[in-house]
């Protein structure tokens, strides 16, 4: 892929030498295949150069590199794993890239109160390994192992949202490096408790805030027993909409399903391909999973079969060992790669809107449609449990008006969700690619009330510039 130098190189030898003097000569580089890494995520969007990575190794570190950053008015890029699809560590306007990952302590682990406090190299896989022992869990899980302080920097999700909630519901407290060094606890330092009404809600304001407010250096955790009993069912259906139908019928009868995901006829045949799925056509499919002790999940289980079948769906196929689970959702971790394999060498464009639960059956049925009549592949795939798809896109790199089309259904997709009540990004985040959504979305008071918490926390609008605003 094809990448710019930043616009101008920012960074003076001078601030490198600076940033040396912090870091030490090895953690930090100008290295091009180092500034190339780190120039861009997982999506197809256009990469930019940073002028320079640094990896600092505590929180002291970070500070002193702000303060230096913010003395000479540099661009500041926090960088987690690079998993984003949104474009959200390219740097646009050049500067440093502040690498976290050489940050990769697990601080503390309260098994009492479920709690953990981890540094933001700690993925989400390193936790749960390093939990298993205790019976614990940490339940959000975008398909990537992404760290867990981006995680919490894009409000991420993934498919056991529906029964443990986002990011949003589960962080309890964040160390931010503010832009001119100062160190801020979102919550006040050592507080975990459950819930607060201790002034505004800090920590939530930097959930979601893309590394645009402040560098988040800690985060603390909200943790679940791991359930008793697991049972992970495969169904499927002659079309979307009964899939979808079966969904919003779950979820109005009440069932604390953990897991309720949905994959259409293409996605499925990207997936039955790349992640040898036997035994499954390539239909509307729902992949469920229901947590609880050995009676409750077969109860809950009995009852959504009811529902299935009421919308004309087939008999569940179990996957009760847990080498069968592992493979089911392995491969529905695998579901973004799986349809980028569909057309092999082109550009992708994802997209990720989410809407009120019963608004969904309309817009995935219009969204098909409106993909069926395109000339494009675009396979959906969904947590549908909370009212949240994506599709992908497949667009020949070379031919404009490819790229065009996709724009185009990618746009609709978003006016169609936010015209009834519904968001452009559930879970991905707004980056470079959705900013003008944003600005839609929340209307000009609404942009100005951002702008204005912008300008207080960020005077020379250095963090992570080009993102989230317009
Ligand atoms: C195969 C696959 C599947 C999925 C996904 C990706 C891929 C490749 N994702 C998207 C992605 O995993 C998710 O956005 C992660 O939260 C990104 O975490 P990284 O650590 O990689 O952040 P990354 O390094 O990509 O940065 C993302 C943004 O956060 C900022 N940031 C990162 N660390 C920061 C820090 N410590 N302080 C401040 N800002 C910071 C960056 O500046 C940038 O703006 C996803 N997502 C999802 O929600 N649900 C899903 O189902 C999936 N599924
Ligand atoms: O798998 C997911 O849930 C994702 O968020 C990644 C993704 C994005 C777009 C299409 C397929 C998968
Ligand atoms: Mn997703």
């Amino acid at each position: 892929m094809s990448f710019f130098t930043s616009p101008q190189v920012q960074v003076s030898s001078k601030a490198i030498e600076l940033l040396n003097g912090v870091l030490g000569k090895e953690n930090i580089s100008t290295a091009e295949s180092v500034r190339d890494h780190h120039s861009r995520d997982e999506s197809s969007l256009q990469a930019f150069l940073p002028d320079c990575v640094v990896f600092p190794k505590d929180t002291l570190q970070v500070s002193e590199c702000m303060k230096i950053c913010y003395a000479h008015s540099l661009p500041v890029i926090p960088f987690g794993t690079g998993t984003g699809l949104e474009g959200g560590i390219t740097a646009v306007k050049g500067g440093v890239c502040m690498d976290l990952s050489h940050m990769k302590q697990i601080l503390s682990v309260n098994q009492e109160d479920f709690d953990c406090t981890v540094q933001p190299g700690v993925t989400r896989m390193m936790l749960n390994s390093d939990l298993r022992a205790t019976g614990l869990w940490f339940p959000v899980d975008p398909g990537a192992d992404a760290s867990l302080c981006g995680m919490a920097a894009t409000s991420a999700s993934g498919t056991n949202a529906v029964r443990y909630g986002t990011m949003r519901e589960n962080v309890m407290n964040l160390e931010v490096v503010l832009s001119n060094g100062d160190v801020l606890h979102s919550a006040g330092g050592g507080r975990r408790t459950r819930k607060t009404a201790a002034g505004y809600n800090m920590t939530n304001l930097f959930v979601g805030s893309e590394g645009t407010l402040g560098v988040i250096t800690q985060a603390t955790l909200r943790l679940y027993g791991i359930p008793e009993a697991t049972l992970s069912a495969v169904c499927q259906f002659q079309s979307v909409q009964s899939a979808v139908d079966a969904t919003v019928a779950t979820l109005q009868a009440g069932i604390p399903i953990a897991r309720i995901e949905f994959l259409d006829d293409v996605q499925m045949k990207a997936c039955i391909n790349y992640s040898n799925l036997e035994g499954l056509q390539e239909l509307s499919t729902l992949f469920l999973e229901f947590h609880g002790t050995d009676d409750s999940v077969k109860a809950q289980a009995d009852v959504v079969g009811e529902i299935v079948q009421l919308n004309e769906g087939s008999d569940f196929m179990y996957a009760t060992e847990a080498e069968d689970r592992n493979k089911l959702w392995t491969a529905r971790h695998s579901a973004f790669y799986a349809a980028s394999s569909l057309r092999p060498g082109s550009r992708i464009l994802t997209t990720d809107v989410c809407v009120p639960i019963s608004e969904l059956p309309e817009i995935i049925t219009q969204t098909k449609n409106d993909i069926s009549k395109s000339s494009l592949l675009g396979p959906i795939v969904g947590h549908v449990g909370d009212g949240n798809f994506h599709t992908l896109l497949l667009i020949d790199p070379e031919d404009e008006s490819e790229r065009k089309i996709a724009k185009d259904l990618a746009n609709r997709m978003a006016q169609r969700a936010l015209a009834v009540g519904g968001t452009c990004t559930g879970e991905h985040g707004i980056g470079i690619g959705k900013r003008h959504l944003l600005a839609e979305e929340l209307g000009q008071v609404g942009i100005q009330t951002m702008r204005s918490i912008k300008e207080a926390l960020d005077p020379k609008g250095i963090m992570n510039p080009g993102k989230v605003f317009l």
